[in-house]
């Protein structure tokens, strides 16, 4: 048997969505993008939770806490780590991933990782509804799809 999540049974599913204010110029637009293709998919905006948290460091825990609360299908993790100046963006980078990674395998919850890690802020915007697409909507399907084949198959 092949098991897959249907991105056309969407109903009932609900997402959280943890955003991080930092950088917010792109994590804006990658949320905007998120919502986008969740409504065009027929997600209902009140089965869609925004938590916002200071920055991409913080999503992990608050990811963790939203996946056991037991009332999310998925959780969308949004940020935007960019190198630029900053002397930590490999341990900015680094935590947020594992802490999404850790965030899904504690809860049980399929926690998804839409944090974008990026040299510059060109690239970042580029990334956020640019040139190279909407890495929050590209997001937001990995979402449906993993909370659609958790509910209807695992
Ligand atoms: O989301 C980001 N947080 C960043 N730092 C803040 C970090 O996420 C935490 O909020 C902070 O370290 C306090 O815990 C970034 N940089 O430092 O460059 C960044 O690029 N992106």
């Amino acid at each position: 048997r092949h098991l897959v999540g249907s991105l056309n049974r969407t109903e009932g599913l609900r997402f959280a969505v943890v955003v991080a204010r930092f950088n917010e110029i792109v994590t804006r637009r990658l949320l905007e993008g998120a919502i986008e293709t969740f409504t065009r998919y027929s997600v209902k905006e009140e089965d869609i939770d925004v938590v916002w948290v200071p920055g991409s460091f913080e999503v992990g825990v608050v990811a963790e806490k939203l996946g056991k609360s037991g009332n999310y299908n998925a959780v969308l993790c949004i940020g935007a780590v960019i190198r630029g100046d900053t002397s930590h963006y490999d341990a900015v980078a680094n935590s947020a991933a594992s802490g999404v990674l850790s965030a899904g395998l504690n809860s049980g919850v399929p926690c998804i990782f839409g944090v974008l890690t990026c040299e510059d802020m060109d690239q970042a915007l580029n990334r956020a509804g640019g040139k190279a697409g909407n890495k929050g909507a590209e997001a937001a399907l990995t979402a449906i799809e993993m909370a659609s084949l958790f509910e209807h198959h695992l």
